[in-house]
């Protein structure tokens, strides 16, 4: 297993776009191994800038500042800092929810800067979850896989697989106008899992969970990463929850990666 860290630009950080590659999990093959690849697997960003326009007169904001960071497949990347400091904005555009000003975003090579939202197979869970009213539990997990067409005993099987996950065994018929909030974030982790995304973006999925919860699905999330091979990008401001779930550790700050 490769060695976990918190740092920005240390052994187990994530590593600037061409600048080097993380070593992805259980590989023997050493850390500058892949420099030399034009197109290293997972997640390129090179240069991305985000500004936010200013509102009456204001000057620009300039949330995102020229971060280039490589993801490998395979493994989980923390964005860990304080508030405001762009982590949010970051992921947004990994998402392609916000358009770039400068810079690209490439995965498994393909430069995917102008592919629309839903074309990327992202899968997203955001702080507020925001689960689909009118759906039930199993309605809101199933959702993504109602879309691909999945059958629906698979679904089922599926379904509560993912309950089983996040603790929720058994609520597959709830009304989610009935869950607790931390309830609810879980059925937004399942709901997010469910397709298998080839990379997800996690914005604090924990952080309406009360505290003995959190870090016990802090890791069970980094459990499910690993035994999934899940590429995924985990945006926090907490450093012990960025090394229980993540391989590795960036550091931003005022839109920058230091
Ligand atoms: N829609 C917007 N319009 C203008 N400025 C924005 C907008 N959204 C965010 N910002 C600004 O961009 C900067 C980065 O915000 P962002 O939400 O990405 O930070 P964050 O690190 O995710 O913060 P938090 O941990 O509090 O969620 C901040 O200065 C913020 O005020």
């Amino acid at each position: 297993m490769a060695e976990r860290s918190v740092s920005g630009g240390g052994s187990g950080s994530a590593n600037a776009a061409g600048g080097g590659n993380e070593r992805p999990r259980g590989s023997s093959r050493g850390p500058n191994a892949g420099c030399e690849a034009k197109d290293p697997a997972g997640l390129v960003l090179r240069g991305v800038t985000v500004n936010y326009p200013g509102t009456r007169g204001a000057p620009a904001v300039r949330a995102v500042d020229a971060v280039s960071l490589h993801v490998p497949r395979g493994t989980t990347t923390a964005l860990l800092g304080a508030s405001g400091s762009g982590k949010s904005t970051l992921l947004r555009a990994i998402a392609g929810l916000e358009p770039l000003r400068a810079g690209t975003i490439t995965f498994d090579g393909e430069d995917i800067t102008r592919v629309p939202v839903h074309r990327r197979n992202f899968g997203l869970m955001f702080q507020d979850g925001q689960l689909f009213a009118h759906l039930n539990v199993r309605g809101n997990i199933e959702y993504g896989l109602v879309a691909r067409r999945v059958p629906r005993g698979a679904r089922a099987r599926r379904v509560d697989e993912l309950l089983d996950l996040v603790g929720l065994a058994g609520y597959a018929d709830r009304d989610v106008a009935t869950l607790s909030g931390g309830q609810r974030q879980r059925v937004a982790l399942a709901r997010s899992l469910a397709p298998t995304p080839r990379l997800l973006l996690l914005d604090e999925p924990l952080s309406a969970l009360d505290a003995d919860l959190r870090g016990r699905l802090a890791a069970e999330l980094r459990d499910i990463l690993r035994a999934t091979g899940t590429t995924a990008v985990f945006v926090t401001h907490d450093r012990a929850e960025a090394d229980l779930v993540a391989d590795a550790t960036v550091l931003i700050e005022n839109g920058r990666l230091i």
